[in-house]
């Protein structure tokens, strides 16, 4: 039996999960959550059941030590089912990395350096894959980007129509992120409608704190929303997606908002938090019943900015077979997915209340019968199609050594 460990690190959280590569299954997974507060949280899922640990965890670097303890506390051993390798979800590739890699110290420098273009992500990736070296020197550790699933991008969708020089020189394209999540789940729904990937006209929905759409035809990603680094497109937990850019001139010129006020601003203070102060869906809709009107807006706005992304896809793409749902708020928010459909019909979209309604953990249609595109819900799994890449790139680099 061979297991991979793959750590799929966010700026003050990580999820992880031991998986099994002959059966695809996780023997253990599990979330560290709240870095760097007072108290920091460890959620484990073992053989045992699920165990949960608050502590302070001040760093990654605590944060992974909290979650080997948990290994030694709820199991299974990690001596009993020693890792072969670590995969690590790298959010910026940029215009370097678009395969799985095995990390080397220049690895790590080119990630560093791609840090100011994902200042959320990179820096706590490196974090994460420091750690993970530490706790395991023996094995290779890959890191498998974002970025990569959109190498397939044509020029025209990731051209910002900005002085062409001075773009180049300082990299400021679009390179679209959750590209293993987008992958994972196009490849998923196509297996799972028994269709050729190369057939299918898709939209791929990842909704989570961060949140994207992605056209994929026929297997490629050909356009996402978003763009140069993970806040461009849809409204997110605390992001603000699109906006005019001369927002950010205003906002500097008239409320002497500087630089990284802007970015703080755009980043961590924006989106359904920024018109609601509710980050998290779940608690939007709570607000919405308690008869919250910023509640209301913040959702109508979410919703509206979907609508926008799918019927842009639908005409770039040409046609549409499938639209898909994924991550925490897509595989959970009946209401969310029905309000971004809501009048597609035209498209030929037509959801099945009661389907769309079922609570599952499982990959399921929830359009009617007779609607023209299929509507699916996958859960995402970001950690597996991590651990297959990470698996490909160690039998690669022992081939070519
Ligand atoms: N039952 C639910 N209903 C609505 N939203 C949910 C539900 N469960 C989780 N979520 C949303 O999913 C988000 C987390 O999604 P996830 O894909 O785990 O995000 P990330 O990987 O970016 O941390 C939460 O912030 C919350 O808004
Ligand atoms: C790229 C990105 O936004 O990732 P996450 O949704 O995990 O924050
Ligand atoms: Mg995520």
């Amino acid at each position: 039996m061979s297991a991979v460990l793959v750590v799929n690190s966010g700026s003050s959280s990580f999820k992880y999960q031991l998986i099994d590569m002959d059966t695809e299954e996780a023997l253990a997974s599990g979330l560290v959550e709240r870095i760097g507060d007072a108290s920091g949280q460890t959620t484990h899922h073992g053989p045992h059941g699920t165990s949960e640990r608050t502590l302070a965890i001040p760093d990654h670097t605590a944060g992974f030590r909290a979650m080997l303890d948990a290994f030694d506390a709820d199991g299974p051993s990690l001596t009993e089912y020693p890792p072969v390798a670590v995969g690590h979800r790298v959010v910026h590739g940029g215009k370097r990395f678009f395969e799985p890699t095995v990390v080397t110290p220049l690895v790590e420098i080119n990630i560093e350096d791609l840090a100011d273009l994902a200042p959320l992500h990179n820096p706590a990736n490196l974090q994460g894959i420091r750690a993970a070296e530490k706790a395991f020197p023996d094995v290779p550790h890959v890191a498998v980007f974002d970025t990569a699933f959109h190498r397939t991008l044509p020029p025209a969708a990731y051209t910002y129509a900005i002085d062409a020089e001075l773009a180049e020189r300082h990299r400021v394209r679009r390179y679209g992120f959750h590209g293993t999540s987008h992958k994972y789940v196009s490849e998923t729904v196509a297996r799972y409608l028994d269709r050729p990937l190369g057939d299918l006209k898709q939209i791929v929905l990842h909704l989570g704190n961060g949140a994207s759409a992605c056209a994929v035809d026929g297997g490629r990603s050909v356009d996402t929303s978003m763009g140069l680094t993970p806040l461009e497109g849809l409204v997110m937990g605390t992001r603000s997606g699109d906006l005019d850019p001369a927002v950010l001139v205003h906002l500097s010129r008239r409320a002497q908002l500087s630089t990284d006020e802007l970015d703080e601003l755009l980043n961590r203070r924006s989106g359904i938090f920024g018109l609601s102060g509710h980050r998290d869906m779940r608690d939007l809709h709570a607000a919405i019943v308690d008869g919250d009107q910023g509640a209301r807006l913040a959702l109508d706005t979410y919703l509206h900015r979907l609508k926008h992304y799918i019927g842009a896809y639908a005409a770039l793409l040409g046609g549409l077979d499938v639209v898909t749902f994924t991550a925490g708020v897509g595989e959970n928010d009946a209401a969310v997915r029905a309000g971004a459909l809501a009048g597609l019909e035209f498209l030929g979209i037509r959801i099945d209340e009661g389907r769309n309604a079922e609570r599952s953990k499982n990959t399921r249609i929830i359009s009617a019968d007779d609607s023209a595109v299929t509507v699916l819900v996958v859960p995402t799994n970001e950690e597996l199609e991590i651990a297959r890449q990470t698996l490909a790139a160690i039998g690669e680099s022992a081939a070519a050594g």
